[in-house]
């Protein structure tokens, strides 16, 4: 299978932080692959340096055979990037957002289908400031899917949308997957990860602790289920911190 994301030896610390150490990973074409750990483990920084909006301390990267920082222009017509939190312009619209992440494509993706697709229609003309938590999160998916994207990144894919919505992303995601499409995903949910992904890397202190199928890796644990081997691989459970 060729080879979509390659990950080399990525470091990356925060001052005295170590942030991700020595991760090295590959995604082939039209796999879902699920990026896992705890909060704080490392996830958003692989995934930003892996993009190339932050700047690694050492390794290397190739997205599609790009290097995402020096031929980022070219990459990013291919790539789509579904984001945690953005900041847009006071009271641009839904509409708006969304025509103007159109306008930075060759060949963009209908975008009125796209949001009826996610429950979204009716709320085009409302500003992206009013819509609700798993609305907002609906509408990063669209835009990281506007750009007919042949990868998509997906950041905490469904946090803080409601079970009938969940169920809507992941039936549509098999069905760009269906197409070739690459999915590189973190999620905190391993039911999600049981029906998306088809291999995992587990992060612990930002370091690979395990890579391998959901299958792999259900087998790899204590108990039977991907909830208990990710916990037990993760080295979360026994962790009883009151605290969190
Ligand atoms: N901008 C930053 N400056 C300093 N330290 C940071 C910064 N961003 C992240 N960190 C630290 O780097 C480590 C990894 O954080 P990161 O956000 O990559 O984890 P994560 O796995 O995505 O967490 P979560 O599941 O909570 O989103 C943590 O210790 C975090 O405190």
């Amino acid at each position: 299978m060729e080879n979509t994301i390659e990950i080399r030896h990525l470091s990356k610390s925060y001052g005295d932080v170590p942030a991700v150490s020595d991760l090295s990973l590959t995604v082939g074409r039209g796999e879902v692959f699920g990026l896992l750990g705890a909060n704080g483990a490392g996830k958003s920084t692989a995934i930003e340096c892996a993009l190339g909006t932050r700047k690694a301390d050492s390794g290397s990267v190739r997205i599609l055979g790009l290097d995402p920082r020096a031929q980022r222009k070219t990459l990013f017509e291919r790539v789509g990037v579904q984001f945690q939190e953005a900041h847009f312009q006071d009271k641009i619209t839904v509409e708006e957002l969304c025509e103007t992440t159109r306008s930075l494509y060759r060949e963009a993706a209908d975008g009125a289908a796209l949001l009826a697709r996610f429950g979204l229609s009716g709320k085009e003309k409302r500003p992206v400031s009013e819509l609700s938590g798993g609305q907002r999160q609906r509408l990063f998916i669209v835009l990281a899917l506007l750009p007919r994207p042949e990868v998509v990144f997906l950041d905490e894919l469904t946090t803080g949308l409601d079970a009938k919505a969940r169920r809507g992303v992941w039936k549509y995601l098999a069905g760009l997957k269906a197409e070739g499409l690459t999915v590189f995903l973190t999620s905190h949910f391993m039911d999600e990860v049981e029906a998306l992904c088809d291999r995992v890397c587990i992060l612990k202190g930002g370091r690979q602790v395990f890579c391998g199928t959901v299958a792999q890796t259900v087998a790899a644990g204590p108990g039977g289920t991907l909830e208990d081997a990710y916990l037990w691989l993760s080295g979360e459970e026994g962790t009883d911190d009151e605290s969190l």
